[in-house]
């Protein structure tokens, strides 16, 4: 697979060792620095774009991709409120997007595991809060994990679920789901060791993506609830 890696810091960086060790090719590699001197042509020479930019930088990254006609799998967070229009794009253009606000399968999981939990505790007279801790150069509060954990959850319990968010040296993602009553607490927590479970699911999405259109994310990979 040819891969254009539209991000370059420690994301892209990780991606490119992992596409390397598995026989992929990296073809462009694009950050701040060299974004305007590539062309549309040059995109084309890939079989997938794989987007870890800014937040502010995402929307626009997206359309271009798409403006190319590449399929694009896309891991920066802080810009899903554009997903809807960017949903009518992706249709109007016949492209292809894969977007996740964590790629790890053990999220994805954990994900489906909080939905069960906060399920089997409805109408107990549980409240959830949620907790999240990255390191220090992330620029988005609340991280995109917890915005889509609260999501989850929100939609079982009917509450708003308040995030609280640390930022600490070197963490490469903590989540902790708590639910709390008079009586006890229940936590739910997912700790990243390092950035492999998101570099191997970005990877594993833009394999998958390939040869499809359409808008997705990983419950469509992997098929959970
Ligand atoms: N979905 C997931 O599983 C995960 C998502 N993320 C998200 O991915 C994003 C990137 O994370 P991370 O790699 O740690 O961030 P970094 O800050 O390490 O890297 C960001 C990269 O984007 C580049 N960049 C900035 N502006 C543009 C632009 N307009 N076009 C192209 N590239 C640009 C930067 O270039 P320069 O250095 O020249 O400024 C840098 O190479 C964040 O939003 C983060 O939350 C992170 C981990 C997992
Ligand atoms: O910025 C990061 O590092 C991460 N960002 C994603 C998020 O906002 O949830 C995913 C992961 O937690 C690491």
């Amino acid at each position: 697979m040819k891969i254009a890696l539209l991000g370059y810091g420690k994301m892209g960086r990780y991606i490119d060792r992992l596409a390397t060790e598995d026989g992929d090719e990296v073809v462009l590699r694009i950050d701040a620095d060299n974004r305007d001197t590539v062309t549309v042509a040059q995109l084309q020479t890939a079989d997938v774009v794989i987007e870890f930019s800014r937040p502010d930088a995402a929307v626009a990254n997206i359309e271009w991709v798409l403006s190319a006609g590449v399929p694009v799998v896309v891991g920066t967070t802080g810009w899903l409120e554009q997903l809807p229009q960017l949903t009518e794009r992706v249709t109007a253009a016949n492209g292809a997007l894969f977007w996740a606000s964590n790629f790890s399968i053990g999220v994805n999981i954990y994900f489906s595991a909080a939905r069960q939990l906060a399920a089997a505790l409805r109408g107990q007279g549980y409240t959830a809060t949620i907790e999240e801790t990255h390191h220090t150069e992330k620029v988005d509060a609340p991280s995109g994990t917890a915005l889509t954990l609260a999501e989850v959850v929100e939609e079982v319990l009917g509450h708003r679920i308040p995030i609280t968010s640390h930022r600490e040296p070197d963490v490469p993602g903590t989540h902790v789901l708590r639910l709390r009553s008079p009586i006890d607490t229940l936590e739910l927590a997912h700790t990243a060791h390092s950035r492999e479970g998101f570099a191997r699911g970005a990877l594993a999405a833009a394999r998958w993506l390939r040869e499809r259109k359409g808008v997705y994310t990983m419950r469509d990979l992997l098929g959970t609830d």
